[in-house]
């Protein structure tokens, strides 16, 4: 489903984290939302989600504006640990089965194999990096047009994130859903992106094809993004 934001801002007290923020998501595209430390990439998602509203502009998805009930189309994997700690994992994913009727049991227990998980365990039990897989599993095994990952590659090791980077791409619905993945790490996830979008200081400085950059511009999604932020620090300097 596309996904819409027109002219969205959003203050927190007296202070801008998003500004005039416009972008068109469309289905079967993986988007990939980078930018340096408090720059509102988090604050982009959760206005999607209907978790936080902008204080002025729109946001649809196919159309229907976002609010709270939007949770049936979008599964969203939150940067902060949203686990209740007594659960097993398997009581974990039956929460999530009761409360979404999207969730996909099956395809949950083929993840829960692939990522090493053990489904006995109590989440208090696992490492940090585990916690970060199982979030991983929870939000890939709900069939929703619209997927929101923020930061799913923190905590991991380098050898799971590059595998979990490579097996990703195999559970995505590329015919339905639209991805969005706000991420540090650059790198890794470019192999999976379709569009890089940069949001610096709350407003989208840059969007482009990763295969443009690729192929005409012979450069990587971080020296693209390096060379956009050298820009916005020399202007800042200049100011
Ligand atoms: N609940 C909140 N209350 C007050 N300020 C907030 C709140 N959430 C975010 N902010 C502020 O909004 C700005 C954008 O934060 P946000 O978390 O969206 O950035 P981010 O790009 O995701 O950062 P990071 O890469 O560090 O996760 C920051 O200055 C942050 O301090």
């Amino acid at each position: 489903m596309t996904v819409e934001l027109q002219n969205v801002w959003k203050k927190y007290g007296g202070q801008t984290s998003v500004k005039d923020v416009s972008l068109h998501l469309e289905p079967g595209k993986i988007y990939g939302l980078i930018g340096p430390n408090g720059s509102g990439k988090s604050t982009t998602l959760k206005m999607m989600t209907g978790l936080v509203y902008p204080n002025a502009g729109e946001i649809t998805i196919s159309g229907e504006r976002v609010t709270r009930r939007i949770c049936s189309k979008v599964a969203y994997l939150t940067e902060l640990d949203m686990f209740y700690h007594a659960f097993t994992v398997e009581k974990m994913m039956a929460f999530y089965a009761s409360q979404f009727s999207d969730f996909d049991v099956e395809k949950a227990h083929v993840l829960l194999k692939e990522m090493k998980l053990d489904p006995k365990k109590k989440i208090k039990k696992l490492s940090k990096g585990n916690r970060g897989r199982l979030k991983l599993v929870l939000a890939l095994s709900r069939k929703t047009p619209v997927l929101l990952l923020d930061e799913p590659f923190s905590g991991l090791d380098p050898m799971v994130r590059e595998s979990i980077v490579k097996s990703l791409i195999s559970y995505i619905d590329f015919d339905e859903q639209t991805v969005v993945i706000a991420t540090h790490e650059i790198d890794e996830i470019e192999p999976l992106l379709d569009e890089v979008i940069i949001i610096f200081e709350g407003e989208v400085v840059g969007q482009t094809h990763v295969e443009n950059l690729r192929e005409e511009e012979g450069i990587s999604v971080l020296e693209w993004f390096k060379s956009i932020m050298a820009q916005k620090e020399r202007k800042v300097e200049d100011v």
